[in-house]
């Protein structure tokens, strides 16, 4: 996978700033005052206009920086790459939910190619990058955003604007496992008809002595949302590449598989038979009758993020 270098985290909000605010790359990017969040002004309607789906404004929350590593090995065949047009059909708005302290931040830096230390004080919220996945490249804007105490600015917005949520948890942390929980049943609540990707993160898994919470109850855990599961560790970098882009590959397996529905359906709609009818029809009860044998499907694949 490529990673297109790392421009950081995004700034100013409003529609009017889409074209201003997507600066990447090679674009010299003037010092921007860190925002933070609790103390941010919020005005509602400029979030509405720079959270409604679809926009590509940026959150009020971050200041644009620039990514300075490359956090994934160069030259294997998907990796980190500079700058990216990334068309804007192609940029997915990525939310990360969470307790405090499992580790949003620290994956969402390295994500952004952010070093600890002072330029992480002075990143923002947001972070903008290119990553090309399975020959395709695809722009993810990742949000660290989620206020989980009251303090967040508009839950509502954050549940409503994801192409898709990263769900993390510490694995060290037994109750930020149960958030988790909580926050997939809110998500179901705020997207009930959207098929949006979901992806439950155990982070912290260097942490082996401290585990309180299993793969296997992650699995399960996943299996029961119907989401997918991954460990990771940012402390080592471990599985977050992985993460990544197993949200891009979640996002454009969805976004297939619509495609291929509406083509089918416009198909079957000129052309279904009588016979074809019944034969979907028994499918259906066929379907119904395997539910079980699909669950167990399911809980084999939670755990891989390239299939639906
Ligand atoms: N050992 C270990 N520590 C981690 C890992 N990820 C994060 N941490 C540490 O956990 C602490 C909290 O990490 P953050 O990234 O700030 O967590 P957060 O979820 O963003 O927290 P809030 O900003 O309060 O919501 C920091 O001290 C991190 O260094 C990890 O994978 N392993």
């Amino acid at each position: 996978m490529t990673l297109n270098g790392g421009s950081g985290a995004s700034g100013s909000r409003g529609a009017g700033g889409r074209e201003r605010d997507r600066r990447r790359g090679s674009t010299p990017w003037g010092p921007a005052p860190p925002l933070h969040r609790r103390s941010m002004p919020v005005d509602e309607r400029d979030l509405q206009a720079a959270l409604a789906p679809g926009s590509l404004a940026t959150t009020a929350a971050g200041t644009r920086t620039q990514g300075q590593r490359l956090d994934w090995p160069e030259g294997s065949s998907d990796s980190l790459s500079s700058g990216g047009s990334g068309s804007e059909e192609g940029v997915y708005k990525v939310l990360l939910l969470g307790a405090p302290g499992v580790g949003k931040s620290a994956l969402a830096r390295i994500f952004g190619g952010i070093e600890d230390g002072p330029e992480a004080e002075a990143a923002g919220h947001t972070y903008d990058r290119s990553i090309t996945v399975d020959g395709e490249e695809a722009s993810l804007l990742v949000y660290d955003i989620w206020e989980e105490d009251g303090g967040c600015w508009l839950p509502g917005h954050c549940m409503a604007m994801g192409d898709a949520y990263v769900i993390v948890y510490s694995i060290t942390d037994k109750g930020s496992f149960e958030k988790a929980s909580e926050l997939r049943v809110q998500l179901r609540r705020a997207r009930q008809t959207d098929d949006v990707p979901i992806i439950l993160v155990g982070n912290k898994s260097d942490l082996v002595r401290s585990r309180e919470v299993s793969v296997d109850e992650g699995r399960a855990c996943a299996v029961v949302f119907d989401c997918k599961f991954i460990e990771t560790s940012a402390a080592l970098h471990h599985n977050v590449q992985a993460l990544f882009e197993g949200v891009v590959r979640q996002i454009r397996l969805r976004r297939d598989s619509k495609e291929d529905n509406a083509r089918r359906q416009a198909g079957t709609r000129r052309r279904e038979s009588l016979g074809k009818k019944a034969k979907r029809f028994l499918g259906r009860i066929v379907a119904r009758n395997s539910r079980k044998m699909a669950f167990r499907a399911k809980s084999k694949s939670c755990h891989d993020l390239s299939v639906l």
